[in-house]
């Protein structure tokens, strides 16, 4: 079931066409991977599947209906978005920052109930930020405010998560342990309600594609070069055309790995 889906989409910034045609849509229990260059358009791509961004062209739907844009309450109690940036610009404690995920479904001036204090202890500790709790989070170290962010986002409880390089600054045991938790995210949600939920996340890192993700959707200046399995899309010719460099696959007990070529 198609829970968010964006057709023949089209930007165009300073005169020049970002998004070109692009069609992507994100089934209910996936984890799907959107991978690419640098400047292929993959964050633009979030914003707008976020309804953060109007295209100039094109539509996105979510449950069939146009997305708000800006999202409505309802959509931002569906539709959580995490952004590449990891700044945090106010000197709040992590736990007030990790409430604040809560505000779609409390509004802004009432104070959290017993329901949304649950929702943040989970997700404080599903991003492993419980010991964080009373620190500032202004003075956090990259990695951990990339962690604070996404229990942030996970506190909202999304059916549908828009992740942008979620584990960029993550050390490997966080990386595998964000990545594991996008994953019972989508596929947890198969099992509980009759919608199901679902992650795209915007990857770098072809090994975490292959590893964790159900489908892989390369951008490619701005528009969708493949769109499939990950040992489809991830093949070595077609790494090397998109990327300019020569990428080499193997295997390692069992798990596809990636290395770039001197
Ligand atoms: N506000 C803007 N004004 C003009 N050009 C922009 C703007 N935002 C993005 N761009 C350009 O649009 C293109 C796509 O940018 P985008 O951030 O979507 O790429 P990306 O695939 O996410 O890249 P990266 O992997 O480096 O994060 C880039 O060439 C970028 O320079």
């Amino acid at each position: 079931m198609t829970l968010l889906e964006a057709h023949d989409i089209r930007l165009v910034l300073d005169g020049r066409p970002v998004l070109d045609g692009v069609s992507l849509s994100l089934r209910a229990g996936e984890v799907c991977g959107l991978i690419g260059p640098n400047g292929a358009g993959k964050s633009s791509l979030m914003r707008i599947l976020a309804g953060l961004r109007r295209p100039d062209g094109g539509t996105v739907t979510l449950d069939g209906r146009p997305l708000p844009t800006p999202p409505d309450g309802a959509t931002a109690r569906r539709l959580a978005y995490l952004a590449q940036d990891r700044d945090i610009h106010w000197p709040l404690t992590v736990a007030a920052v990790v409430a604040l995920g809560r505000l779609p479904h409390r509004g802004p001036f009432r104070d959290n109930g017993a329901r949304d204090s649950a929702a943040v202890e989970r997700a404080l500790t599903a991003a492993d930020c419980a010991h964080l709790r009373d620190r500032v989070a202004t003075t956090l170290s990259g990695g951990e405010r990339a962690r604070v962010l996404l229990a942030r986002v996970l506190a909202g409880e999304p059916d549908i998560l828009l992740a942008d390089e979620p584990a960029a600054s993550l050390d490997p045991l966080h990386q595998v342990q964000v990545m594991a938790l996008l994953r019972r995210l989508a596929h947890d949600g198969r099992k509980g309600g009759s919608d199901g939920r679902a992650v795209l996340t915007v990857l770098h890192d072809l090994n975490a594609a292959a590893a964790w993700c159900d489908r892989v959707v390369m951008l490619h200046a701005g528009r969708v070069v493949a769109d499939g399995p990950p040992h489809a899309v991830l093949e070595p010719d077609l790494l090397r055309t998109i990327y300019g460099v020569g990428i080499a696959r193997g295997m390692v007990d069992g798990q596809p790995v990636f290395v770039p070529k001197r």
